[in-house]
């Protein structure tokens, strides 16, 4: 595996975002593979400038504040590369293995050899532990970042049939014939036992969303230079994103969808639109557009077994106020969990929907009341008709409306349904998901509808081809109905629109820690 070839060295010394960019482009767009290890350092280097709040990232030169994009030499970043390949090839004896494909042996091999040069206790859930950079010069890698390195590691033995696969959160590797064998080669969350060396086909019996029913993110070199791209962590503190860091970030997530390279990525196109909320980029297709690329490439590619790019777009509808959008993505969020059986190491998605549950629909419920209260109509001030203040000298209390969206029963059907969904997560599983703090919240959120609402709801069943199913009572039933009354009934779209999003927080650190390192 060469270094740097002479066109990437041209790029250096690296001076601004562009040359960055240029940089990739050009490792992306040649016919050898992209060198994993030497853009992981590059990203690790920049990353660390950026976001040390050491120093501050800018010179106050009275007028204006020069922001200091480091300048990266070619020497340090070779050095670097070059201390990787030395410790890799040293501790592998390539003599041991076959040519070819890779084994697990050599596999478990390359694991352990990461695994056993990380520096013996640190906190794994700090950001900036993802890069190369992090691994060469600190011995340090969150569970992400041990995955992706021996990948690269891989990279620089020979193996092109190693290759990282992605759920939605947690990492392994394929290798061997069409890439058809797995195996774990980091750990997952706190306290579990790591299960470095066995294939992953346990975790998928599990019916367990950590392995989404054997429909992870299979990565090719681009999509693992995709995955070190999204892995990007601009935060200084917990307040303060580095703006250079998170610009290149953008530019570079631009620059693999460009190429095509997020197509079969949902949290890339999911990452990608979150910067893009914050900041957009001109003459580029909009948020709401990448999050629905998300979830339609979780249709095609991965059987709709993935959650997060619902909740992507059910997030940002609700950062955007349109609530009723925000109710149907986290229903169809739920539709997917259903399928799933709820297992100890599924916390994050758990968390996920708690969150939804617990702060974001109460507070969404919340400000359409209060917004209702405060509506010109009812504000006695501006009030027009003052009737009631002259039939009995004192005011009667006006009632009030309910707000539109707790007067839809279209709004209703979408909370039934994402609670539906979680009920269904829990039947058959080892772990309990719901306990008493849910069912405060399901009555809270299903009282704050109106009781014709909630008496209007109508039920109908859609069959697996999205055919509506009625049984003949049902239809005498429905004929009765309506004769008398006009009143849509709620139906269950055919379709339903796609799109979810996350919480209020915005893009979110790739890989989750597990707290001390055992
Ligand atoms: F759907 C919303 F709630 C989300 N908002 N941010 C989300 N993230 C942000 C970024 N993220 C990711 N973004 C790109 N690729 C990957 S691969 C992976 C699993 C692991 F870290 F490798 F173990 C996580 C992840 C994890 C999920 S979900």
């Amino acid at each position: 595996m060469a270094g740097f070839r002479d066109e990437d060295k041209r790029h250096f010394p690296l001076q601004d975002i562009k040359s960055v960019v240029e940089l990739f482009r050009s490792q992306l767009s040649c016919s050898v593979e992209p060198n994993l290890a030497l853009l992981s350092v590059t990203l690790g280097y920049i990353e660390n400038v950026l976001t040390n709040n050491r120093a501050l990232n800018k010179v106050d030169s009275g007028a204006n504040l020069e922001p200091i994009f480091p300048v990266v030499e070619l020497a340090p970043v070779e050095a670097l590369y070059h201390k990787f390949v030395c410790q890799i090839k040293g501790s592998v004896d390539l003599s041991l293995f076959t040519h070819g494909v890779a084994t697990r042996d050599l596999v478990k091999k390359v694991s352990d050899v990461i695994w056993s040069s990380l520096s013996r206790s640190y906190h794994t859930d700090r950001a900036h532990l993802q890069s190369l950079y992090s691994y060469l010069t600190g011995n340090r890698l969150d569970c992400f970042g041990v995955a992706f390195a021996v990948v690269a590691a891989c990279q620089v033995l020979g193996y092109k049939d190693v290759h990282l696969a992605l759920s939605e959160d947690h990492a392994w590797v394929t290798f061997g014939d069409k890439g058809a064998e797995t195996a774990e080669v980091t750990w997952h969350g706190k306290g579990n036992e790591d299960k470095r060396g066995q294939p992953i086909s346990v975790g998928v019996a599990e019916k367990s969303w950590l392995y989404l029913y054997g429909f992870p993110v299979q990565c090719t070199r681009s999509m693992e230079v995709a995955a070190m791209v999204s892995a990007i962590n601009p935060s200084i503190d917990s307040h303060t994103d580095s703006i250079e860091m998170a610009s290149l970030q953008q530019e570079l997530l631009w620059l693999l969808y460009e190429m095509g390279h997020l197509r079969k990525y949902p949290m890339a196109l999911g990452n990608l639109a979150d910067l893009e909320e914050i900041d957009p980029t001109p003459d580029k297709p909009p948020p709401i557009q990448l999050f629905h690329e998300g979830i339609h490439a979780g249709k095609v590619y991965y059987n709709n077994q993935h959650v997060y790019p619902y909740t992507y777009l059910g997030g940002h509808y609700y950062r955007r106020g349109q609530f009723k959008d925000a109710l149907h993505c986290w229903a169809q969020a739920a539709n997917v969990i259903r399928s799933y059986n709820y297992n100890r190491e599924d916390e994050e998605i758990y968390k996920e929907f708690l969150e939804i549950a617990h702060e974001l629909i109460p507070n969404m419920l919340k400000s359409v009341s209060l917004s209702t209260l405060q509506s010109p109509a009812l504000s006695p001030a501006s009030s027009t008709d003052d009737s009631s203040e002259k039939s009995n000298g004192r005011s009667t209390p006006v009632a009030v409306p309910l707000s539109p969206l707790l007067n839809d029963p279209e709004c209703f059907a979408y909370l039934l349904q994402l609670y539906d969904g979680i009920c269904q997560w829990e039947e058959g599983s080892s772990t309990p998901v719901l306990h008493i703090g849910w069912a405060k919240h399901i009555v809270q959120s299903i009282n704050s509808f109106s009781p014709q609402v909630r008496s209007k709801l109508n039920i109908l069943l859609i069959g697996d081809q999205g055919e509506v199913l009625k049984d003949e009572e049902e239809e005498e039933e429905e004929g009765e109905k309506d004769k008398d009354k006009e009143e849509s009934k709620t139906e269950e779209k055919e379709e339903p629109k796609k799109g979810r999003g996350r919480g209020s927080k915005g893009s979110r650190a790739i890989a989750k820690g597990k707290g001390e390192k055992n």
